[in-house]
């Protein structure tokens, strides 16, 4: 039995990677998931020859409020419905580590994976206040990053101080299949396709509904 109802001890452990695949890590709330996240992973899939995208749904993403959030077990039913693709694996396993903070998820994954190449894939608004998350400069010594573009955040997100921080570390984006391979830091910021879907105007629809 979990602390999170309904969630399987499968959704709990890390999918299965071989050694040397290439695997973004999509971490969200999803709440809910929509056409958008899917988006973003097949272009990242496409642009930086990944194997596979696994989206981490979090218990819960540290610096958001959670009054709104849907239980861990209906956000991970819901996102496998939306993803709907053979290369996009669904997983909870940060529910299981003790904390919601990327910093240690990614931590965990490279102990168990050391061969594995991860790159951490996010939407621009999330480059945009990167500098709050938890040990942030660590999150970009630790593994490549890519930064998908998301309308009304390109300007915010490359002049962020994690942008500035880390603008030698930028490669331009015709070198993006290369990112999975670069020792860190490494990040590149993808331009489109672009969707204007949110989950939080998801939300706004169903309580108008
Ligand atoms: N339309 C989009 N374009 C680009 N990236 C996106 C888009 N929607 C979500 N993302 C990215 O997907 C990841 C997971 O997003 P999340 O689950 O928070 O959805 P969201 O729509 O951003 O939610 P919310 O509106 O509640 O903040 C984040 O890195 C986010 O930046
Ligand atoms: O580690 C942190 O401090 C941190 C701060 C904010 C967000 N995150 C993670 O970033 C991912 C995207 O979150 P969200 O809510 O924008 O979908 C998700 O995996 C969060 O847990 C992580």
């Amino acid at each position: 039995m979990t602390r999170h109802a309904g969630v399987s001890e499968a959704d709990l452990r890390p999918p299965h990677a071989a050694p040397g695949m290439r695997i973004g890590l999509l971490g969200g709330s999803f709440n809910p998931p929509h056409a958008a996240h899917r988006l973003i992973s097949l272009n990242a899939m496409k642009r930086l020859g990944l194997d596979r995208v696994w989206w981490m749904v979090t218990p819960g993403n540290p610096l958001k409020d959670h009054r709104e959030l849907a239980p861990l077990a209906e956000r991970i039913a819901h996102a496998r419905d939306v993803s709907r693709h053979p290369k996009i694996e669904v997983t909870a396993f940060e529910a299981a580590i003790g904390t919601a903070y990327t910093a240690a998820a990614l931590r965990h994954l490279r102990r168990r994976m050391p061969r594995v190449r991860f790159v951490w894939l996010m939407g621009a608004d999330n480059l945009a206040g990167f500098h709050r998350w938890n040990e942030w400069e660590t999150i970009f010594e630790t593994v490549p990053i890519a930064v998908e573009d998301r309308p009304h955040w390109r300007h915010r997100a490359l002049a962020s101080p994690a942008a500035h921080r880390f603008a030698r570390s930028r490669v331009p984006e015709s070198y993006a299949a290369a990112l999975p391979n670069l020792p860190t830091p490494a990040w590149a910021y993808l331009s489109g396709p672009l969707s204007k879907l949110s989950s939080t105007a998801l939300r706004a629809q169903r309580r108008d509904r």
